[in-house]
């Protein structure tokens, strides 16, 4: 018997992340081949006709999954009834701006938007943000939707982890798919602590350590974690505009596994809603280890944390609680 569909909201669909998205989830990128969607976007009134287009460009794609669209402007129409809300609006980072400078810009957005996705969104509707600050705005969308579960609320940072494969990957000139089991820690910023300490690549005899493959410790500790911390403003600076394929992708992957489960053996990062683990700050939205089962991710436990990581688990929490303050200051 065919599913039902599921209501998958996307804030910011006139954007560029939004139109790299949409087709993603209307091809079952998102939520598997066998399951039918309803898009439902959002955008400001500016941005109407563009999303008039894309919902032209959706009809004109014909795609046998998207059993409907809604393109609107107005937030309670877009919040209604959705299982899934991806949150890409706002306004991006430029070049020379720290993910911080668009702060003032986006979390008054958050605030308001978390009221109608409260009051509208189906039930145990799941939060995806992407817009920067991703951590603060999910942050301030869970406090202004009090009766949203905070587990149902996070922010991307798996764009980050993707990036971290890619580069271990590249390194050691072995398939994307081999390589499992980085971290990102903390905020989806120049402080996230990219942490291949756990990290495994499948060789043709065993999974082995990527410590041991790559036999550069100097580099695992410093131009690897900095090519990833930056990844996002080189980005910018080559494209002049921020990433759009490879967000919408992680986009994708983020949901994807937190509905449908994390591969036996696998974690993935995800901004998640902090209760004291590795002793990052609580209350917080901060990028754990997780796994995913049954639509519920668990913080992965245990994990031996030396000293050169402590230092930056704390740095980029520190940052957090920081952000988290400013946040409050711009709201009032
Ligand atoms: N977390 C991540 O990994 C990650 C990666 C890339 C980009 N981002 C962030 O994602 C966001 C979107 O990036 P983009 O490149 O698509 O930007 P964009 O400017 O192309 O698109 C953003 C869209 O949001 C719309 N918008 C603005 N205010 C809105 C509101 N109140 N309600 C609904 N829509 C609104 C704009 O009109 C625009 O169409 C930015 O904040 C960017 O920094 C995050
Ligand atoms: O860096 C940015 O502001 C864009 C985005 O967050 C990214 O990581 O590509």
């Amino acid at each position: 018997m065919a599913k039902e569909p599921v209501r998958v909201l996307v804030t910011g669909a006139a954007g560029q992340i939004g139109y790299a998205l949409v087709p993603m989830i209307a091809r079952g990128v998102m939520l598997g081949a066998d399951q039918p969607v309803i898009l439902h976007m959002l955008d400001i009134p500016p941005a109407a006709e563009a999303l008039n287009g894309v919902k032209m460009e959706l009809v004109d794609a014909a795609f046998p999954l998207l059993k409907g669209v809604v393109a609107t402007t107005d937030v309670v129409e877009a919040c209604t009834g959705v299982n899934i809300a991806v949150m890409v609006g706002g306004f991006p980072r430029k070049e020379g701006m720290e993910r911080k400078d668009v702060m003032s810009k986006n979390v008054s957005i958050y605030k308001s938007q978390a009221s109608a996705l409260e009051q509208h969104a189906a039930p145990n509707c799941k939060v995806l943000v992407v817009a920067n600050p991703a951590n603060t705005n999910a942050l301030i969308l869970k406090e202004f939707a009090p009766s949203i579960p905070a587990k149902n609320i996070t922010c991307l940072t798996r764009l980050d982890h993707n990036r971290a494969l890619g580069q271990i990957s590249e390194k050691l000139n072995v398939q994307v798919s081999d390589v499992k089991n980085v971290i990102i820690w903390g905020n989806h910023s120049s402080t996230q602590y990219p942490d291949v300490n756990h990290a495994t690549v499948k060789t043709p005899s065993a999974e082995k350590p990527v410590r041991e493959l790559v036999k550069d410790d100097a580099w695992l500790n410093g131009e690897f974690i900095t090519t990833v911390q930056q990844r996002g403003a080189a980005i910018i600076k080559a494209r002049k505009l921020s990433s759009a394929l490879s967000a919408a992708s992680a986009a994708c992957d983020h949901i994807r596994d937190w509905v449908l489960g994390t591969p036996e053996g696998t974690w993935v990062s995800m901004g998640v809603y902090s209760d004291g683990s590795y002793n990052a700050p609580a209350g917080v939205i901060y990028s754990f280890p997780v796994t995913c089962r049954n639509g519920e991710w668990t913080i992965v436990q245990g994990l031996v944390i030396d000293e050169f990581s402590r230092k930056k688990l704390d740095l980029t929490g520190a940052e957090l609680t920081e952000e988290k303050e400013l946040a409050y200051s711009c709201l009032s």
